[in-house]
């Protein structure tokens, strides 16, 4: 199968998503809620969701879906609820020139429907597409990376993946001048980046993308996070002393990360559990994850294991994520044993 229709529909879902994100950005209502896990989310993220779910579903419809966010809060609370509805009407409104591909939302309560066809509970069999509305949410609300990610999971294996990253340079060498990469993958067919624009437009095709073969790590640089919660800093900065990195880590939020690696920007992406008890959500793996293997990449667990997509909604088999250039990878997990070795 080509999935082409898959990819351009997962291209259009997570375009159209950044109007919203982006409106929602640059108003004085982001309607922030803390979730129980203490993490943010916005108004952004469930419309987000709404949007996307709804481009899925209508083209998609046998499919399930496993997205990060559900209506709970927007059932309950009419001070959410309106506000979110609002930005996704305005983005509809907006974006009528794709309406034809990928669907209409018509009330508050369709909205919050769509959003909750993300239930799914995952697994090995059938096709199930992965949605972060957003990933990296503190990365939004500081302005910085953040990135809508959606993949498509076919038994077990992710086969298509759409990364839109609107705060990424479009030029890396000029990381002040437009924003905003839209990056997509077919496994087996190569990963390709083009610009997000304002005005969707779909039809252009991407630019093929390879990420770097540094030919020691002496070149090489790390692409890392920006909480100090979601990964282990120290002993990533202990292994790059190791490897004998000396150039100084990015730090970005999101799958930013991956979709920079992927292009060059930086070369290696660790990502070490603060704890091995954290299971990784597939959410936040699928789409960038296929995006690097397919620019040439290896993408692994701690262990050097790959990540397993076919254990339900997170990665249960797996701790931590390694992605390197297929030269330095076995180098990467061996040093990153030895800094684990007393819980691996
Ligand atoms: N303890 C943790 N270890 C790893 N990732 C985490 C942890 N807690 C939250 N996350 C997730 O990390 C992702 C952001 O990663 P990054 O630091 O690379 O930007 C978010 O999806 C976030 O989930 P959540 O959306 O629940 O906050
Ligand atoms: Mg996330």
């Amino acid at each position: 199968m080509s999935y082409s229709k898959e990819r351009h529909i997962a291209e259009l879902a997570v375009q159209r998503a950044c109007i919203l994100t982006n409106r929602v950005f640059h108003s004085r209502v982001k309607g922030t809620v803390t979730k129980d896990d203490k993490s943010p989310v916005t108004l952004a993220d469930y419309g987000a969701q709404a949007l996307v779910i709804g481009a899925v579903n209508k083209n998609f419809p046998q499919d399930n879906i496993v997205g990060e966010e559900d209506a709970e809060v927007l059932r309950q609370k009419a001070d959410v609820r309106e506000p979110t509805w609002q930005y996704v009407k305005e983005t509809i409104e907006q974006s009528q020139e794709v309406v034809g591909e990928i669907g209409s939302i018509n009330s508050a309560e369709e909205m919050m429907d769509l959003i909750d066809l993300g239930v799914h509970a995952g697994g090995p069999t059938g096709r199930i597409w992965a949605l972060d509305p957003i990933d990296g949410t503190k990365g939004f609300l500081r302005g910085g990376q953040y990135a809508v990610c959606l993949g498509l999971i076919v038994d077990g294996q992710v086969t298509v993946g759409a990364l839109a990253c609107p705060n990424l340079p479009v030029d890396p060498k000029n990381p002040d001048g437009e924003k905003g990469i839209i990056l997509s993958a077919v496994r087996g067919q190569g990963a390709t980046l083009k610009p997000l624009l304002e005005n969707i437009c779909a039809d252009e095709p991407g630019i093929p993308i390879k990420m770097n073969a540094p030919a020691s790590f002496a070149d090489a640089a790390f692409c890392e996070g920006v909480e100090s919660g979601h990964s282990n800093q120290g002993q990533q900065a202990s292994i790059a002393k190791k490897l004998g990195i000396t150039k100084e880590s990015v730090r970005m939020d999101s799958q930013a990360k991956y979709a920079s690696v992927a292009r060059g920007d930086g070369d290696l992406y660790l990502r070490l559990p603060t704890s091995m008890t954290y299971e990784e959500k597939i959410w936040d793996h699928a789409a960038g994850s296929l995006i690097v293997e397919e620019a040439g990449g290896i993408v692994s667990d701690v262990r050097g294991n790959p990540l397993n997509f076919a254990v339900g909604r997170t990665l249960k088999k797996n701790n931590g994520v390694i992605a390197a250039p297929k030269n330095l990878h076995a180098k990467v997990i061996e040093a990153v044993k030895d800094e684990l070795k007393a819980v691996l």
